[in-house]
């Protein structure tokens, strides 16, 4: 049985005070499903809230990291520093990261090489640009990410990979892909997984959906059977909308 999961990616949103209240807001909330529950605040709050929620069910996790060990990248963070505050998942690859700080299949394909080294899990992000959709060439793009991202790794990687398929049309737009859209990538990937490493490892690696997931549409896009939790967005800055979409597993 795969793990649902349903994760919260923060962006760069909210200071430590605010960072705080919220997760004094999340620890309120009752969980009624079976799906892991993460959040992604900013590096700088990532020591906080791994703190205010040790001894809840809350995964604190990062939204980016570097590909090298250390030395001279100003700025820049590295899973063994992720490592060393006690994060085990980061989020690779998110659109963001691809669009506005110029992230290649080539740099994430070593990025997740340093997570999966530094044994922190993967959240590994891609996804098709309208344009891309619009030429129905949306298989041939998000099969491209997979493969150059990933297809140097051996089947027993993907026991620490997770998946997001996240249509860049579908990020903070209000517009989500229908379920059956959903449906349709998220077994196009599992069958091209399968092709590669073969149906067990397919059958076994978690695959979520990102883009404009909220309390309304949680329930049906869940419902497909190859979609196996969220990456969300807006709606994971609100306690009660993000539990919301938690417990509609
Ligand atoms: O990482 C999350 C995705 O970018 C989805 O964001 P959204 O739920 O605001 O559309």
């Amino acid at each position: 049985m795969r793990k649902h999961i349903v994760a919260g990616n923060w962006k760069m949103n909210n200071g430590l005070i605010q960072t705080e209240s919220l997760i004094v807001e999340l620890k309120k909330q009752t969980k009624a499903s079976d799906a892991e529950v993460m959040i992604a605040p900013t590096f700088t709050n990532l020591w906080h809230a791994f703190q205010s929620t040790r001894q809840h069910d809350i995964e604190v996790i990062a939204q980016n990291m570097h590909f090298a060990e250390d030395g001279a990248y100003t700025g820049e963070v590295s899973a063994g520093m992720l490592k060393s505050i006690g994060i085990k998942t980061v989020i690779l690859g998110h659109s963001e990261r691809r669009a506005y700080f110029n992230e290649t299949d080539e740099s994430l394909a070593k990025k997740v090489d340093a997570a999966l080294a530094n044994d922190i899990r993967v959240i590994f992000c891609f996804g098709e640009e309208l344009s891309d959709r619009k030429a129905e060439n949306e298989e041939v793009v998000v099969e491209s990410q997979i493969r150059n991202a990933l297809f140097h790794l051996g089947a027993d990687a993907f026991k620490n990979i997770v998946l997001a398929y996240e249509p860049v049309w579908a990020i903070g737009t209000g517009e989500t892909a229908s379920p059956e859209q959903a449906q349709d990538m998220h077994a196009f990937i599992r069958k091209t997984l399968a092709e590669k490493y073969g149906s067990a490892t397919a059958d076994s690696v978690s695959i979520l959906y990102g883009g404009s997931v909220k309390p309304n549409n949680a329930k049906e896009i869940f419902g497909k059977p190859d979609v196996d939790g969220g990456l969300i967005g807006g709606a994971s800055l609100k306690a009660e909308d993000f539990y919301a979409i938690v417990n509609a597993f």
